[in-house]
């Protein structure tokens, strides 16, 4: 099997799993599923392009990831669209805000910390030929 599949498909297992330790912390539940519409229904006329971490485990099974930078540029469409949808200075708002930036800085860490810088760097090499 060509190397770079392999590599494109060790990434995709790392990937999964920090969907999975990401969506089991409950401080960020809210982030784990789309927001219901039905519920919030003034949230699609706000948030043009809404991302939660369901979406995003589906996205890498789809293949549609093919490294970590791509996977945090998600992260950070979580982080600003929750920022965007709750800017007040009520306690309420300002908790959704602390909790959409602890996801961001939790999910570059995680992956700073876990993460081979050379496979990093050999996933962006893979990214730009295609
Ligand atoms: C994820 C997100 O951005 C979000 N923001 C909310 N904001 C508010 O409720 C603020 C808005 N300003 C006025 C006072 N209420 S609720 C909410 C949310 C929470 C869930 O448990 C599931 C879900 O899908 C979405």
């Amino acid at each position: 099997y060509d190397r770079e599949e392999h590599t494109l498909r060790e990434l995709r297992i790392f990937l999964r799993d920090m969907c999975k330790k990401l969506a089991s912390n409950k401080l960020f539940f809210m982030f784990t599923k789309p927001v219901d519409t039905e519920e919030v229904p003034d949230y699609p006329t706000i948030i043009k392009q809404p991302m939660d971490l369901e979406t995003m485990m589906t996205k890498v099974d789809f293949h549609r990831y093919e490294c970590a930078k791509d996977f945090l540029n998600d992260i950070e469409l979580i982080c600003q669209n929750a920022l965007e949808y709750n800017p007040a200075r009520t306690s309420a708002d300002k908790q959704i805000r602390h909790r959409a930036c602890s996801l961001r800085d939790y999910a570059y860490t995680l992956i700073k910390t876990e993460m081979d810088t050379d496979f990093e760097e050999k996933c962006q090499e893979i990214s730009k030929k295609r």
